[in-house]
């Protein structure tokens, strides 16, 4: 809530004050040259805080027939006002120490005059000061928004310099300039603010302390200026402007002014006559003009120029991040707050199933004017107002729940709901599983023996996501509660693949594990990718057994693991080379490799190392890391061919094999716990995690991945599902 406040301020922000912005980002780049420009021309000659301002007095009038006056420049140059020999008054850069003429000063080019105004008043006088004052304060406010953001993002003030997450180039480089720059354009902001505030004297300035001296008769009276003991002592460095005086008379006096104050010495004796010191105010004025200009100062000008780029290009970054960000909303369900609903949905989906229609029950629950909220089974909580909780859930593994609902029952338990709930469970699975939609059997088991929760339907199943089977579900509910519910996905009705016919081309003996690898060939030209699905019906049965695909070149390599009374299993061990088979090729895309993933860590243990076997046969640049478990170094020989051997010299491909039953005696999550970094470098590379295997692998991995994001990660589980970064196909 907090950080879409300070986003929406500084979008709002920046979006008011843009084009003047703008005017004063662009001006404020040429403006910053100046001083560059200026003290690249050198007329700093001399150190000033070892020469007397007598000395210089005494050269310069030596050189001149006459001097009006002196100024020390903030780039520390000496500029004396002059009347030439042939009569005329001229400004001119000195040398300090010899009185030397170094260079006629010339009029200030017409650029920076130009863009001096459209900074300071955009040629509108007054009114344009207060705008530019205004948009000061803007830019302050902007900045200071920005920099909350920086630190939310970054996650804390210390970790403002960590490593930015990779993001689209806008956002990443808007990141990254804003560590640097944010603070100088606090500080232009800032100084700028107090600049107008000043120019309209919204400042108290207090009185400055005026101290008349008497002139002592006796005081010493001397011949030369460089002979005075104060103009001796007095260095160039503490000077800023003196006005010389008009005549010998001795109520002419030197007027100097100093960094701290003014004074007014008298020609002969060098006795102070008057004395005026500056409020500290003025000193404040002061900073924030060479905070502000640069004036004076080449590497913070150097800092100034470049900040005002960068105010250029975060007014682009930004535009581009909003538009992104808008059209994104559009996309994304805009859901009110969960203690504010009556209609809770909670969804558990592996593959997307489930959770297509459970967005549907939520379009048209909300259309037909209900308060609605949906989230993920594992991110159950108590709701405020909840009078109806429905729950779409798939079931997988072996009648397990998804990766998204692997956590309801324990919360279940422990969370208790303010208000009565009226409840309905739909369960997502396939009756070519002996167990089937056995999870969402266990959770409305669960919701019927707790007291409070009331069943407004029995349990509905839906077998391969059937569309008549939700329809018919959506139509009851929608009766119960006086709203229609087409439930409309956009769902593609799946067609059965067609069998076809597989030729054996290898079958390998069984080794420790009772495992073996049998490679076939699809007869007709077909295709397919590695992690797609096998399907066979073994003899004498009528239920598919699905078998994760590696495709190495055409074939398809699959490792199976023999039960004793495995039909499936025993079956493919009979095949003999030359057989023919048929089966059919199950499209599994949501375990397919991204192929944009640059970056893959593969989780597997046993068998389920079969779809990377394929996956790593790729020519694209992805660097793979590969953890494999098994129970000893034997199970794992019979696919050195397809793994260690072929892969052996290749520098993009890194094993991290554990065994559970020698040596270390690790398992996969043992390994992977060593070994976070590459988690979290991948998964900030935007990289992909793929798992395959046993469930309770997957598990064990989900937790080890959870709690390394929850310590060191910037993102979640349910994050990385969303965004295809993290992929799971166990059983
Ligand atoms: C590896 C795997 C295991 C599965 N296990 C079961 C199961 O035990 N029982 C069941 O009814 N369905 C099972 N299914 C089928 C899914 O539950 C079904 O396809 C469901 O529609 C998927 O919904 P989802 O995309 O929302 O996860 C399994 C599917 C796969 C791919």
């Amino acid at each position: 809530m907090t950080l879409s406040i300070w986003r929406y301020s500084h979008f709002v922000l920046a979006l008011v004050s843009s084009l003047f912005l703008l005017v004063a980002a662009i001006t404020g780049v040429i403006l910053a040259i100046e001083p560059i420009a200026h003290q690249a021309k050198g007329y700093d000659v001399r150190k000033l805080d070892g020469i007397s301002l007598g000395t210089t007095i005494g050269v310069v009038k030596e050189n001149y027939d006459e001097v009006f006056a002196l100024e020390v420049t903030t780039a520390g140059f000496v500029k004396a006002a002059v009347l030439t020999s042939e009569m005329e008054t001229q400004d001119v850069y000195i040398d300090a120490l010899t009185g030397e003429t170094l260079a006629i000063v010339q009029e200030r080019p017409a650029i920076y005059s130009f863009a001096t105004n459209l900074h300071r008043s955009l040629f509108l006088k007054t009114l344009g000061r207060v705008f530019v004052g205004i948009i000061a304060f803007l830019l302050l406010a902007i900045a200071v928004t920005g920099f909350l953001l920086l630190i939310q993002r970054q996650g804390g003030l210390r970790k403002i310099f960590a490593r930015v997450h990779k993001d689209y180039p806008e956002l990443r480089y808007h990141v990254v300039l804003s560590r640097w720059f944010i603070i100088p354009i606090i500080i232009i902001a800032f100084t700028g603010v107090y600049l107008s505030a000043e120019k309209f004297e919204l400042i108290p300035s207090p009185e400055t302390e005026l101290v008349e001296y008497t002139s002592q008769d006796d005081a010493v009276r001397y011949d030369r200026v460089t002979e005075i003991p104060f103009f001796k002592e007095t260095m160039l460095s503490e000077v800023r402007e003196v006005a010389f005086p008009f005549s010998s008379d001795p109520e002419e006096y030197y007027e100097i002014a100093l960094s701290d104050k003014e004074v007014y010495v008298n020609q002969a004796t060098g006795e102070i006559v008057r004395s005026t010191t500056y409020p500290f105010i003025e000193a404040v004025s002061k900073i924030s003009w060479v905070l502000h200009t640069g004036e004076g100062t080449v590497l913070w000008s150097i800092v100034l120029l470049l900040a005002s780029i960068s105010i250029l290009y975060f007014m682009y970054s930004g535009c581009v991040m909003s538009i992104k960000r808008l059209s994104k909303k559009g996309r994304t369900l805009k859901m009110p707050d969960k203690d504010d609903c009556e209609y809770i949905i909670l969804v558990g989906s592996e593959t997307g199933t489930s959770h297509s229609y459970a967005r549907a029950l939520y379009q048209d629950l909300t259309a037909g004017g209900k308060n609605v909220f949906m989230t993920m089974l594992n991110t159950y909580s108590a709701f405020a107002k909840a009078q109806h909780i429905i729950i779409f859930t798939s079931t997988y593994g072996e009648g397990e729940a998804p990766t998204n609902a692997r956590k309801f029952i324990e919360k279940f338990k422990t969370i208790s709901q303010p208000n009565e709930i009226a409840y309905a469970v739909v369960g997502f699975g396939s009756r070519e599983y002996a167990d089937y939609c056995k999870f969402a059997i266990q959770v409305d088991g669960l919701l019927q023996a707790q007291a409070g929760f009331i069943p407004q339907l029995p349990l509905h199943k839906i077998d391969n996501g059937d569309v008549a089977q939700i329809k018919e579900w959506g139509a009851q509910y929608g009766k119960r509660i006086g709203v229609t519910l087409p439930l409309d996905t956009k769902n593609k009705v799946k067609k059965a693949a067609a069998l076809q016919d597989f030729k054996v081309l290898k079958r390998t003996q069984l080794n420790v594990d009772e495992t073996f690898i049998i490679t076939l060939q699809p007869v007709k030209k077909t295709s397919f990718i590695s992690g797609d699905l096998l399907a066979i019906i073994p003899p004498d049965t009528t239920v598919a057994r699905q078998y994760s695909i590696a495709r190495v070149g055409d074939t398809i390599v699959l490792s199976v693991k023999k039960h004793s009374m495995g039909k499936g299993s025993s079956y493919l061990y009979s095949l003999n080379e030359g057989a023919i088979i048929k089966a059919s090729i199950d499209e599994n895309s949501h375990f397919h490799l991204p192929k944009k993933a640059r970056q893959a860590v593969m989780i597997a243990n046993g068998t389920g190392i079969a779809p990377f076997i394929g996956m790593l046969d790729t020519k694209a640049p992805t660097e793979f890391y590969v953890f494999w478990g098994s129970r000893t170094a034997a199970s794992t020989a019979l696919y050195d061919d397809y793994l260690l051997k072929k892969y052996a010299t290749n520098p993009r491909v890194h094993f991290y094999k554990s065994h559970s039953r020698e040596g270390d005696k690790q398992y996969v999550q043992d390994a992977l716990r060593v070994r976070r970094d590459i988690l979290l470098k991948v998964i900030e590379d935007k990289g992909v995690i793929m798992i395959c295997g046993s469930l309770a692998m997957q598990n064990d991995v989900l937790d080890l991945l959870e709690e390394t994001l929850s310590q060191y990660g910037t993102t979640d589980i349910a994050s990385l599902k969303e965004s295809g970064q993290l992929k799971t196909d166990c059983y």
